[in-house]
This record gives structure tokens, C-alpha cells and sequence, in this order.
């Protein structure tokens, strides 16, 4: 790929997941840096006015943390980390959200941990309710849970978190804010002639070898886990740049599709890698026969699968599961993640949505399968 193409794509990208890293967050370790955040508050609400949707992971509860309780050191003891992180987290949400507010713009607080991820219940709550507050127009602003986790499930670093998030909203894009200018030959502090990389594969061996770890005492994980988490991110389909954040207007020039940090990109072409994950993530668990009118829906326009288009729901599945969906004549010609379990999808399939209450004593969605969960074959 050309870099004045792949450049170019960013500026079409309509979903980026923009990680800052506590290195930025923090006014040299002194609390958190307020005119920092408001100025990228700015540059993303102008972003969202032109329908972007943007989703932050933020970093940085610990250490504003530590300067709320007067601490000069980063803990040791898990305890206190946590501790710190609980009083940091509520004023980094608090100042997000009166940087948003100035420009009318709401933001969510969202904590993740490994289980929400990993258990596909709580993977697929977490996903739909991040798409509805996108929908709504908020920005919804994540870290870890680090009051919580335990040392052995922890994401520890925020560039993990990111690319996980970016996988769990399918993002085109996941931007890095950083106190480097990008990935450069060798980290450029201990290496004054370290040269910034400007694009690569993610995947490419010789970036692990290039990125070193963190130094700032604020930061976790260096540029290593920033390569890692481009491969991650790329997994399903998302690109990633990496970038100083305090260059100016520098969200909007990356968005723009100006030639600023270091870009990494999927090694498959984005649209199939992120059907390929999809389609990856789980075994085949049942299967939905549709009538000839859902095929056509699903086929020619793009829509959600309805309860009413199908004839048959077969097999033992649960919410969240993935189920194929065959045509009249046992053709598979989807594959999605459905919205009920078998017994209830029996109890639906046929009927109009505004049914399901009254079949069920609940709604999940009109759909059994959303067409962002939907893949054709
Ligand atoms: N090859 C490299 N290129 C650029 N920076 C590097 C490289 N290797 C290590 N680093 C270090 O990574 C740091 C950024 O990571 P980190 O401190 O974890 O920040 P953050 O909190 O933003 O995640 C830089 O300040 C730099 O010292
Ligand atoms: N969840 C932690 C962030 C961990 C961390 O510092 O991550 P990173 O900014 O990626 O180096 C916090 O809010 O303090």
C-alpha cells in the first residue's frame, strides 16, 4: 500500500478509538493536565460534529491519583495502586466531562476488566451499550477497572485495553497519543539519530526489536505494547497511529489524513480481516432457516436479520452465540451473533418484532442478529 493512499483512507475512517497515555495525561506527574485534555476535547467534539464517532481510553487515573493523596511515588502495593486509581478516576471523568460539556457534548464513564471481554454475555453488553451511547452522540471515555482486577488478569497497560476496545466496536481506527512523536528506530532518548518509522505492517518482526519500554514513571508499557497493540487492533481490521500528543491539533491533522507519527497497518485488507474475526471468534453453535424475503433483505440491503424472515431456528444456542443462516434451499449465505437463545428464537421466529414482549415477558433487540454482528458469505 502506498502511504499517500493509506494516509488518505484515515480521512474516511468513521470510527476511532483515541487512546491517551498517562505519560500525556499528567502535567509532568503534578495531577492531571487540564488544558491538555480540554484542547483534545475540542479537536473531538469538532470531530463528532462531522459525524465521527469517537471512543477514548484514558489513562491517567493513577497518577492523578497520587497527586490528589499528596503521593510522590508510584505504590508498589497493588492496594494502594487501586486506591489511587479510585481517587483519580472520579476527577479524570469529572474534568472529561466538563471539557466535553463546553461543547454540548455528554461523555459515559466505562471500566472494563478482562472478564467483561472475555465472557461473551458481558462482551456483547459491553458492545451494545457502547454502540447505543454512540448513537446518542456521547463520547464514551474508558480505562481499566483497576480498583478491582487483580494483578493477574490486569490489562496493566492502556495500549492493550485500546485495541481490545477497538476489536469490541470493530473501529477503523485506533489512535495513540503519546509523549513520542511516534515509533522511531530505537527509542529516542537513549538514541539522538533514531529515526521515526512512518508506516509499516504491524506484523513486521523488526518493530518488536525497535520499541523499547516505558521511562516517564507514569507511563506502563512503553512502545512495545503500543506494536502489540497495533496487531491486535489489526486483527480485526483496524489500522493504528501512533503520534505525539502535543503537536498541535493533532487529532484532527491525523484524521485529516496528514502524514504525522508512525501508521501501522492490517497485513489483510481491513474489510476482510474484520470479517475474518468475526467469523473467527466462535464455533458455528445452530442455524436459522430464512425465508426468501430475509435472504433478499440480508443480501441486497443490508439490513438486521428480523424474527419475522425466519422459518426455523435449529440447534442449542445462547445469546451472543454465533449461528449460521441458510436460505430455502440450505445454502449458508450468512453467519451472525444472535440476539436470544434457541428456545426463545423458536418462540419468535416467524412473528413481527413488536410480538417478542408479549411471546417472551422481554425484549433483547426487534433483531435476532443486527447486521453490525452479520456477516454475508
Ligand atoms: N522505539 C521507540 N520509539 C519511540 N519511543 C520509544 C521507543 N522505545 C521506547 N520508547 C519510549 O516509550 C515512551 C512512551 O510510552 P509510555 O511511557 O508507556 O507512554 P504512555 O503512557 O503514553 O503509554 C516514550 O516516552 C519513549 O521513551
Ligand atoms: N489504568 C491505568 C493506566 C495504566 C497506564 O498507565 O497505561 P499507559 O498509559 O498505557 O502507560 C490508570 O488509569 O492509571
Amino acid at each position: 500500500m502506498d502511504p499517500i493512499s493509506s494516509r488518505q483512507q484515515l480521512s474516511t475512517s468513521k470510527r476511532w478509538v483515541i487512546k491517551i497515555g498517562s505519560a500525556l495525561l499528567t502535567d509532568n506527574g503534578r495531577g492531571v493536565n487540564r488544558a491538555a485534555i480540554y484542547n483534545w476535547a475540542g479537536q473531538i467534539s469538532a470531530l463528532r460534529r462531522q459525524g465521527i464517532e469517537v471512543l477514548l481510553v484514558s489513562s491517567g487515573a493513577v497518577a492523578a491519583g497520587m497527586d490528589r493523596l499528596g503521593w510522590r511515588r508510584r505504590p508498589e502495593s497493588m492496594h494502594q495502586l487501586q486506591a489511587a486509581a479510585a481517587v483519580g478516576q472520579s476527577h479524570l471523568v469529572q474534568v472529561y466531562e466538563h471539557a466535553f460539556g463546553q461543547h454540548d457534548i455528554r461523555t459515559a464513564q466505562i471500566l472494563l476488566d478482562h472478564d467483561d471481554l472475555s465472557n461473551r454475555t458481558r462482551y456483547l453488553n459491553a458492545r451494545s451499550t457502547i454502540r447505543t451511547l454512540l448513537s446518542l452522540g456521547a463520547v464514551p471515555v474508558i480505562n481499566e477497572n483497576d480498583t478491582v482486577v487483580t494483578e493477574e488478569i490486569r490489562f496493566g497497560d492502556n495500549d492493550t485495553l485500546g485495541a481490545l476496545v477497538a476489536n469490541l466496536v470493530e473501529a477503523d481506527v485506533l489512535l495513540i497519543l503519546t509523549d513520542a512523536d511516534g515509533l522511531f528506530t530505537a527509542d529516542p532518548r537513549d538514541n539522538p539519530a533514531a529515526e521515526l518509522v512512518r508506516e509499516a505492517v504491524a506484523t513486521d518482526p523488526r518493530l518488536a526489536a525497535m520499541a523499547g519500554d516505558s521511562r516517564s514513571g507514569l507511563g506502563r508499557g512503553g512502545m512495545a505494547t503500543k506494536v502489540r497493540a497495533a496487531q491486535l487492533a489489526a486483527r480485526s481490521g483496524a489500522r493504528t497511529v501512533i503520534v505525539g500528543g502535543t503537536n498541535e491539533s493533532v487529532i484532527e491533522r491525523v484524521v485529516a489524513g496528514e502524514d504525522l507519527g508512525t501508521l501501522l497497518l492490517p497485513e489483510a485488507d481491513p474489510l476482510t480481516a474484520r470479517k475474518r474475526w468475526l467469523a473467527g471468534q466462535l464455533q458455528v453453535r445452530g442455524r436459522l432457516r430464512l425465508d426468501a424475503g430475509a435472504e433478499r433483505a440480508l443480501r441486497e440491503q443490508g439490513k438486521s436479520l428480523l424474527p419475522v424472515g425466519v422459518v426455523a431456528a435449529e440447534g442449542r444456542f445462547h445469546r451472543g452465540e454465533l449461528v449460521s443462516c441458510v436460505n430455502e434451499a440450505g445454502e449458508e449465505v450468512a453467519r451472525g451473533l444472535v440476539n436470544y437463545d434457541s428456545g426463545e428464537a423458536q418462540k419468535i421466529c416467524g412473528q413481527p418484532s413488536e410480538r417478542i414482549v408479549e411471546l417472551l415477558g422481554y425484549r433483547d433487540g426487534d433483531e435476532l442478529i443486527h447486521r453490525d454482528n452479520l456477516i454475508l458469505l
